[in-house]
């Protein structure tokens, strides 16, 4: 699909039912390979996801002389780590607009040649990317001994690095904005010379996403010590590299689940249960509350819809889909607000208010706050004969969520709809597919 295309959605017009297995998930793929590359010995990674974020970092751990082998076809990659060395004392990144490539590649950088000689990278992402800030780790880095600074003083990349390795006992960090922050500095511990404890400043966001750092950090062979909240303590050691699997994406599941939710049919998710090691499953008890039933089985998660009532949800732990359950309150009888999130307007766009207007756009009533939105059932105002064109903002998460509606109402046309490439490249053949599977049921 090129930039400039548009994707227009037809309606179904009855129940979806079938079972889907997103492709790997974004988050785990981009900290296996962060722990892979600074691990002793050889990874392999099974279920690796395949999309722009996780292209960018391969090819930027390249750059830092990682050996890596794909073989996309086998959704695997191997990975020779460096031991915790990187073996390139200098390189330019190109991240795009991946939040997870470029905050946890500025902490892996920071630990610099490792042979006392310092290490310069220079970390530079899209128009996007370089309003995205990064302040937060770059002090943190700065704090613990290596030269960090943000080129255009913005508090966003670009970012340049100068570094003969980290080395302090104690570290704070703001995690407000992202919990990326916290999770980059995590990653990167084990090579700090001393035991870190790490404390974080103000109410963090986001935070399954750190449990899921710890969890990939001790299969590797790390543990991360957590005594109390907000404080976690790392002892210097080396990842070890192993064989690791990698989740079906659960953020990607949410489009799926809420197919089901919205059609009133039944869809299952292979790959995914209660003990997955990404947050964003929690999705589906948003759902539950809205009227859905949820089955959570040994290796599937089951929604299987029913008439919707809106509710009140503080979505903070599991911001990425917001939208997907922002779009599925336009099919509820009762309004749905939807709260703390203030944080996602950091991210691919300001996602509160891309909803909102777009929303707007197409009549249905929506209102837009501070830390979040309210959103009114409605129909779009649109037909076969006068389409809507929805703006993605170059957001995949505006792409997928909105094309859910396109499913049930006629006239949805989606803008730019390549952009699901950050994380889901075939997400609109994989929706068909779906939908077409569904009808020979
Ligand atoms: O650590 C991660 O893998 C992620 C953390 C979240 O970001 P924030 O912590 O910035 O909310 C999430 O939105 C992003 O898609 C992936
Ligand atoms: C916010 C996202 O990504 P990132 O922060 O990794 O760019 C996302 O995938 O929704």
């Amino acid at each position: 699909m090129s930039a400039n295309s548009t994707y227009a959605m037809q309606p179904v017009g009855r129940a979806i039912s079938g079972v889907m297995r997103p492709p790997g998930s974004k988050s785990l793929t981009n900290r296996a390979l962060v722990t892979a590359a600074l691990a002793a010995g050889t990874s392999e990674l099974t279920g690796v996801l395949h999309s722009r974020d996780t292209e960018v970092m391969i090819d930027s751990l390249r750059r830092l002389g990682i050996s890596i082998e794909e073989y996309t076809d086998e959704h695997r990659v191997v990975v020779q780590g460096c031991g915790g060395q990187i073996p390139n004392a200098r390189a330019d990144l190109w991240l795009e607009n991946s939040g997870t490539s470029i905050r946890f590649l500025a902490a892996m950088c920071a630990l610099g040649p490792g042979d006392g000689q310092p290490g310069n990278y220079r970390l530079d992402g899209n128009g996007r990317m370089r309003e995205r800030p990064i302040d937060d780790l770059i002090s943190a880095l700065g704090a613990m001994g290596c030269q960090a600074r943000c080129e255009l003083n913005s508090g966003c990349p670009p970012v340049v690095i100068e570094s003969t390795g980290l080395s302090a006992s104690k570290v704070a960090i703001r995690a407000e904005k992202s919990s990326q922050f916290l999770s980059a500095l995590l990653l990167a511990s084990p090579y700090n010379q001393q035991t870190l404890q790490i404390e974080t400043i103000g109410t963090m966001v986001s935070e399954p996403y750190v449990e899921m750092t710890s969890g990939v950090m001790a299969a590797f062979g790390v543990t991360v010590e957590c005594p109390q909240p907000g404080t976690y303590i790392v002892k210097p050691a080396t990842y070890q590299g192993i064989r690791y699997d990698i989740e079906p994406d659960a953020s990607a599941a949410s489009y799926f689940f809420a197919v089901a939710a919205i059609t009133g049919g039944e869809v299952t998710v292979d790959g995914l249960n209660a003990n997955a090691l990404q947050g964003d499953v929690m999705f589906v008890k948003a759902l539950e509350q809205m009227g859905c039933e949820v089955h959570w089985g040994e290796r599937q998660i089951t929604v299987k819809g029913h008439p919707l009532k809106g509710i009140e949800i503080d979505m903070n732990a599991i911001s990425d889909t917001a939208q997907t359950l922002a779009v599925v309150a336009t099919f509820a009888q009762s309004p749905t607000t939807i709260r703390n999130i203030a944080h996602v307007r950091h991210k691919e766009t300001d996602r509160i208010q891309a909803v909102v207007t777009e929303l707007s756009k197409l009549g249905i009533h929506a209102v837009e706050f501070e830390d979040g939105m309210t959103i009114h059932p409605g129909t779009p105002r649109c037909s076969e004969s006068k389409p809507a064109l929805v703006d993605t903002y170059d957001d995949h998460r505006m792409a997928m969520s909105f094309a859910l509606l396109g499913l049930v109402h006629s006239g949805i046309v989606i803008d730019n709809p390549g952009c699901t490439s950050k994380t889901y490249p075939d997400f609109f053949a994989d929706l068909a597919r779906l939908c077409e599977e569904s009808s020979s049921l």
